[in-house]
């Protein structure tokens, strides 16, 4: 990633190595200062969950029974701090891998005093994998991934058939998925791919309005700056 969070046009120094799965971003260690290395040494222990191949008790991490919805690539956190402040009868998952992204929605937890956000700072395919149970999720949000715009580089776009099958098998009968983007072609490729997802059928015809719970997200900002449109997209798990 760029300084700003977007990707850049290299490479990057991983590619030459075999992978597992193609990685969804490049990480930057950024710069880190005193105040977020602080945050994420405070918040790690009181509201994060180290990723491990092992999968997540959310009643005994949030202290209670709620629906849960996990959100994949938060940023700097101000919309899942919106999102969970206005929903307290749910619990958030974050996750995310940026450093000082992960440092802010620390902050952010600790100054509005959320107790139903919990963060991992992993990569999300592997946390999908690993931790989270089959049938548990009420809702997933994918809010503005990285759009990859590049030919060369479209393979490492998140919302594709092999990670949106996995996330509706992780979404309980009746439960969620809701992307968003503000690049057209990737808008048209998430209701593609979710509408050939057998799990799982669109809420409405084509793509969704903009609902009332989705706040104004830091890229949608951006993105709207730039003059671009903004595209959402919301299925649910059937049965
Ligand atoms: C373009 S930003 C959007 C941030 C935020 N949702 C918003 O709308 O302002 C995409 C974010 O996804 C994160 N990301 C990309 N791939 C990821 C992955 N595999 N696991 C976790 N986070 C990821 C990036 O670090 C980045 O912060």
């Amino acid at each position: 990633m760029n300084d700003d969070n977007t990707p850049d046009n290299s490479e990057g120094a991983d590619d030459a190595r075999p992978q597992r799965h193609i990685r969804s971003y490049v990480l930057r260690q950024g710069r880190m200062s005193p105040g977020q290395i602080r945050n994420i040494e405070e918040g790690m222990p009181r509201w994060g969950i180290e990723y491990a191949p092992q999968a997540i008790d959310y009643a005994a991490t949030f202290g209670r029974r709620a629906p849960v919805v996990l959100e994949i690539g938060f940023g700097m956190g101000f919309t899942t701090a919106e999102i969970a402040t206005a929903r307290p009868d749910t619990d958030f998952i974050g996750i995310e891998v940026h450093g000082p992204g992960v440092g802010n929605m620390f902050k952010l937890i600790a100054e509005q005093q959320l107790a139903n956000i919990r963060v991992i700072q992993h990569d999300a395919v592997e946390v999908l994998r690993d931790m989270i149970p089959d049938g548990s999720l009420a809702g997933v949000h994918v809010y503005f991934p990285d759009p990859w715009p590049k030919k060369r580089h479209l393979k490492r776009r998140l919302i594709q058939a092999p990670l949106v099958a996995q996330l509706a098998a992780k979404l309980a009968p009746g439960g969620y998925l809701h992307c968003a983007t503000d690049i057209e072609d990737y808008g048209q490729q998430m209701l593609d791919v979710l509408s050939a997802e057998p799990l799982l059928e669109n809420t409405v015809d084509g793509f969704a309005p903009r609902p009332d719970y989705r706040p104004l997200t830091k890229f949608e900002a951006r993105g709207l700056r730039l003059g671009h449109g903004v595209w959402d997209v919301i299925f649910r798990r059937k049965g």
